[in-house]
């Protein structure tokens, strides 16, 4: 029988959410025999026992503080950047995965690091600048509909710069937000794009994928299908 077990780090933020996306997709992609099961983890001995991971949106200090107080920061680096299982980071998931991170104090926070990126934090501002909008995900092609993706940005990272990756696979970007002059084109409100470039907001990195808005809050779980399927392939 076919099995996969994945894990949601379940310290703080946006868990449950990715819990309820990933069964809901697992149940559209997978036959009854297929043993799927999405776990919480909050324990080096519950991720020892997963084939993939997601870090959920929420805060990401407040995470790695726990990760740290709790012993879990070394296994998480260990399963991410050894181990190289997949892992998925949602917000202030892809901070904990990116090698650096713009906009935190000096020692402030420990990343789990995987990601040869630099991610601006709070990108758009603070709060009251959260904000949604449609998304185009072109790697979502095959998930049987077009429609764009609802994108929320709650204090969102973005990428801001993709550094040399040594010896480590490439880092392919994903998916940017649309420019302004795209936005004004789709009569989209232009309050939210700060340059002219799209700042990227969807990236890959071998087995490390990140994204910078919570497709957990929505209930559309075609991101999590394509990850799905993407893991059963690379396992
Ligand atoms: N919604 C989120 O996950 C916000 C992330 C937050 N800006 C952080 O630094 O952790």
């Amino acid at each position: 029988m076919m099995a996969l077990t994945v894990g949601v780090l379940a310290l703080q933020g946006g868990f449950i959410e990715h819990i309820e996306l990933l069964n809901k997709a697992a149940s559209s992609i997978f036959s009854q025999d297929f043993a799927f099961e999405a776990v919480e983890v909050r324990t080096a001995q519950e991720l020892a026992r997963c084939d993939a991971l997601v870090i959920p949106g929420g805060e990401s200090t407040t995470i790695s503080f726990v990760a740290q107080q709790s012993g879990l920061l070394e296994p998480l680096r260990d399963f991410v950047k050894v181990q190289k299982k997949p892992v998925w980071g949602t917000c202030a998931g892809l901070i904990l995965l990116c090698d650096e991170a713009n906009g935190t104090k000096k020692g402030g926070q420990a990343l789990i690091g995987g990601l040869s990126v630099r991610v601006h934090r709070n990108h758009f501002g603070r709060q009251m600048e959260s904000f949604a909008t449609p998304v185009d995900l072109p790697f979502l092609a095959g998930e049987g509909n077009s429609e764009q993706f609802p994108g929320i940005f709650i204090r969102a990272p973005v990428v801001e710069e993709v550094l040399p990756h040594g010896d480590g696979p490439e880092v392919e970007v994903l998916a940017r937000l649309a420019n302004r002059v795209e936005r004004a084109k789709a009569g989209l409100s232009l309050a939210v794009t700060k340059g002219d470039a799209g700042d990227i907001i969807a990236v890959r990195q071998g087995s490390i994928m990140g994204t910078s808005f919570h497709p957990e809050l929505t209930s559309d779980a075609r991101i999590h299908s394509w990850w799905l399927k993407q893991v059963i392939r690379g396992l």
